[in-house]
């Protein structure tokens, strides 16, 4: 018996990345997949991976609401419903200032950290509210909670922006059964974060900056997410799940 046995998931980015751990850690306990992504070479082989009768790979731009309404018939067909959405794809960027920043990354970062969330949401809900039922996780970051100074301004208004979206959510489906809650990782070893931090900085935050003195992996994330996604979490919605390793304990 998995805690997910019969439902049906969608994970946004979950190609690769952080995504890609949460979509094998869902179908590992039970839930049907449908792993959206632009990147659709990767996508296909982890839904091979997880194996044809459980995954599915389903090309998705989260900034394109037309994408979304395509996905979400795509999942329908495949698996009959949707009961779980992690929306969890995002784009951080080089780190740079306010001042730093072109107008243009900064807008691409809002329209899919912030603006994909949104679409995301808008998309599924019509089918949690006609089951009465269903669990949205909206993956917000360290950087949503406090200034980091690790990423850049957009980065930062896009993640706060995500637990404002889920508090609004959360609120206004509780009656139907549907809760929505945010999780904030902190450091997590992942292409993101390679593709943010040479080998020498994820070295010096991890010895500076992290009080475990290392970036967690990222199945210690998914291990949340499956109990947000299960019934096990009846009762939680609109909450900040931090994992972090205790990092929000310093300001620094
Ligand atoms: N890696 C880290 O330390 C942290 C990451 N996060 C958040 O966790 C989430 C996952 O991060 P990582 O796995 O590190 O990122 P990643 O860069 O390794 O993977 C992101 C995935 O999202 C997909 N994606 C990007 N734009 C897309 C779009 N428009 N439509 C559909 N898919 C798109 C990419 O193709 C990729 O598969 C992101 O929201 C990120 O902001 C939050 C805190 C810390
Ligand atoms: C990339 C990211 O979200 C952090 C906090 O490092």
């Amino acid at each position: 018996m998995g805690l997910l046995d019969g439902k049906v998931a969608i994970i946004t980015g979950g190609a690769k990345g952080m995504g890609e751990f949460h979509s094998r850690k869902l179908a590992e306990e039970g839930a049907k997949v449908v792993i959206g992504d632009l990147d659709a070479e990767n996508g296909e082989r982890v839904a091979k991976e997880i194996g044809g009768d459980q995954a599915v790979f389903a090309e998705l731009d989260v900034t394109d609401p037309d994408s979304w309404e395509r996905v979400v018939q795509e999942a329908k067909e495949a698996f009959g419903t949707i009961d779980i959405l992690v929306n969890n794809a995002g784009l951080a960027g080089a780190i740079t200032g306010l001042l730093d920043i072109e107008e243009d990354l900064y807008k691409k970062i809002i329209d899919i950290n912030q603006n994909g969330i949104f679409y995301g949401m808008r998309a599924v809900l019509p089918t949690m509210i006609e089951k009465n039922e269903g669990s949205i996780i909206n993956i917000s970051s360290l950087a949503g909670l406090r200034h980091d100074i690790t990423v850049n301004p957009a980065y930062t208004a896009s993640k706060f922006a995500i637990r404002g979206l889920t508090k609004q959510a959360a609120y206004e489906f509780a009656d139907k059964n549907i809760r929505v809650n945010a999780v904030l990782p902190g450091a997590i070893l992942t292409p993101m974060a390679e593709a943010t931090l040479t080998k020498e900085q994820i070295d010096d935050v991890s010895q500076n900056l992290l009080p475990m003195q290392r970036f967690a992996q990222p199945e210690e994330v998914s291990e949340v997410i499956v109990f947000l996604a299960s019934d096990k979490a009846s009762y939680v919605s609109g909450s900040d799940y931090v994992v972090d390793g205790a990092r929000a304990t310093i300001n620094k």
